[in-house]
């Protein structure tokens, strides 16, 4: 069984070092990538066979397209014609839905759409998948199989991938600004910013993994920390006052719209 990963950006090599860490071998997989030198560097770090993607296609079991919406026309022409005639496609891209993926390949093959996200990088990824009109079981399970190698693996109906693309999918990078605004924020008040970095981060750790383990709603979490006039409400008012839940509302809702419009193929 070999995979195919076409485009090894910053969500390709993701998955593949995935797969690697999670036992896969190297002769299992095979990358293609559009700039040799981008290509030279994946070969160096993982020993992995670089091939265009008609060759990576004609090689693999598995297809796995990872390059941005506005090159998936691009990449399915190339790979159209030299597909197994068995063979899974699985696309990780935002936007771009199993129907299009369909009908860029050829009549009946099984196209999985999965919305992943970065924290992958760790094992603690979280992604969606969906199965195209020529799934099955195996075809499900395989992609499924695919992500569960570096996170969780929820399977829902497409009509909610553009939802999941805007709350996990970009989900960390919300993460990082409130991190990068808080770590701010320390060295506005005087601390260090090593100081102040080190102080946000066990705290974001420490709340995630609060949230995991007690299995809490996060409204009680939050209650826990808000003493009787205390220092967390007067934060916590600030911030209702600028109608930061508000802004997380909108800007979810932005995304889901932006995945929507990449389904259309708009730049
Ligand atoms: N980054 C993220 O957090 C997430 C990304 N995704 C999805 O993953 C996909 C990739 O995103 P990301 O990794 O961030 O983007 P990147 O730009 O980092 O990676 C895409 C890679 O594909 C290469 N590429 C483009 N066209 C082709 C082609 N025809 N054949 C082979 N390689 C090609 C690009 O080369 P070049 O640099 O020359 O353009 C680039 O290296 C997107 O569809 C995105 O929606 C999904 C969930 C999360
Ligand atoms: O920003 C993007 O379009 C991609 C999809 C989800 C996360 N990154």
């Amino acid at each position: 069984m070999t995979v195919a990963i076409l485009g090894a950006g910053v969500m390709g090599e993701t998955l593949l070092s995935g797969l690697l860490r999670s036992g896969r071998s190297k002769e299992s997989l095979v990358i293609s990538e559009r700039r040799p030198e981008r290509a030279a560097e994946l070969t160096e770090k993982y020993g992995v066979e670089v091939l265009d993607n008609a060759a990576a296609a004609a090689a693999a079991t598995t297809v796995v397209l990872v390059v941005k919406p506005q090159d998936m026309a691009t990449a399915l022409g190339e790979i159209r014609g030299s597909l197994q005639p068995d063979a899974l496609v699985v696309s990780l891209a935002a936007g771009i839905t199993t129907t299009t993926l369909e009908a860029g390949l050829p009549e009946g093959t099984p196209v999985v759409r999965v919305m992943p996200n970065t924290p992958a990088l760790v094992d603690e990824g979280m992604a969606a998948v969906s199965p195209g009109a020529h799934c099955d079981e195996a075809h499900l399970a395989e992609a499924e199989e695919l992500l569960r190698s570096c996170g969780r693996v929820l399977r829902l109906p497409e009509e909610y991938l553009d939802a999941v693309t805007a709350i996990s999918g970009s989900g960390p990078a919300y993460i990082f600004y409130v991190v990068e605004a808080m770590i701010e924020a320390g060295v506005l008040l005087g601390l260090p910013r090593a100081t102040s970095t080190e102080l946000v981060v066990q705290t974001l750790y420490g709340a995630a993994t609060m949230l995991r383990e007690t299995g809490e709603h996060p409204t009680v979490l939050r209650e826990q920390v808000s003493s009787p006039a205390g220092t967390t409400m007067a934060a916590l008012r600030q911030l209702d006052d600028h109608k930061v839940r508000a802004a997380f509302l909108t800007a979810m809702e932005a995304a889901r719209d932006r995945s929507r419009e990449l389904a259309t193929g708009q730049g």
